[in-house]
């Protein structure tokens, strides 16, 4: 059937960027010279399995058409919604519904193509709808206990089976767009596409990842961000 294997990126990068407090979104901040968006962007259509790449920006952004890549032949812009689901929603349903959505975060520059490669192999597997680049987790996990004052623990959690959803995270884009629809009917918190695809009773593969694609979200992420994008550049040599 046409466009089964065809993938097609889709980037939400419609945020604030609030927790960065910097003067702009952060996905406009520079990094090794280029800002954090434009990192991304490569490292998605420099891969060979991508056809093309949809963006979500906000209504009002000030940004985007300034930059070198908003004329790209393989990119589309789309206007991206209040929260992230809602950015990919708008995003999602410009495809076909039988092309495979890879969506990946705009703060996720640190993205190598290795990990693409093993994600892109459960198009194969029939026994799920999908997957998503995970780690496990590392750390013992506390249960914060809240009330009012400085937080204490409440209990600490197994962290047995316990993973960090990264991003991207790969479906076909008209399963996908039906489980988001169907979050949204439910209120669902839908903070990364697995979880509307897990509501609507798919079977997502988790994919074991490199832990250098951190999602950048504080200040402290900026350095950590370059140094690894200097990793990953020296390894592409
Ligand atoms: N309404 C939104 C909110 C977020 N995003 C995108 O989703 C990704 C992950 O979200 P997050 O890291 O939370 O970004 P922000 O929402 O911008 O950050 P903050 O929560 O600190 O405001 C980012 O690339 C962001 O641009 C989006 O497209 N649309
Ligand atoms: C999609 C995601 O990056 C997976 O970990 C994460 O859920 C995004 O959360 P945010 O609060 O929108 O940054």
């Amino acid at each position: 059937m046409k466009n089964q294997q065809t993938v097609v990126a889709v980037v939400p990068a419609a945020g604030v960027g609030s927790r960065m407090q910097a003067d702009r979104p952060k996905q406009y901040l520079l990094l090794n010279g280029k800002t954090i968006l434009e990192h991304t962007l490569n490292a998605l259509i420099s891969h060979p399995a991508v056809s093309r790449v949809v963006v979500a920006i906000s209504a009002d952004d000030p940004y985007f058409f300034s930059l070198p890549v908003a004329n790209a032949p393989w990119l589309t812009v789309v206007t991206g919604g209040s929260e992230r689901a809602d950015s990919v929603h708008a995003a999602v349903i410009t495809l076909c519904e039988h092309e495979w959505a890879l969506v990946h975060d705009a703060a996720r520059p640190c993205l190598d193509h290795h990990d693409i490669d093993n994600l892109l192999m459960v198009i194969e597997d029939s026994k799920v709808a999908g997957g998503i680049l995970a780690t496990p987790v590392r750390d013992t996990m506390k249960r914060a206990q809240v009330s009012g004052g400085d937080p204490v623990v409440r209990h600490t959690e197994s962290r047995e089976n316990l993973w960090h959803a990264l991003t991207p995270q790969l479906f076909r884009a008209g399963e996908l767009r039906q489980a988001l629809a169907e979050g949204f009917s439910q209120d669902l918190a839908i903070t990364d596409e697995a979880s509307a695809m897990e509501a609507a009773g798919y079977r997502v593969a988790l994919i074991d990842a490199n832990p250098a694609n951190i999602k950048i979200t504080r200040p402290a992420d900026m350095p950590l961000a370059a140094f690894y994008l200097q990793q990953i550049s020296l390894q592409n040599q």
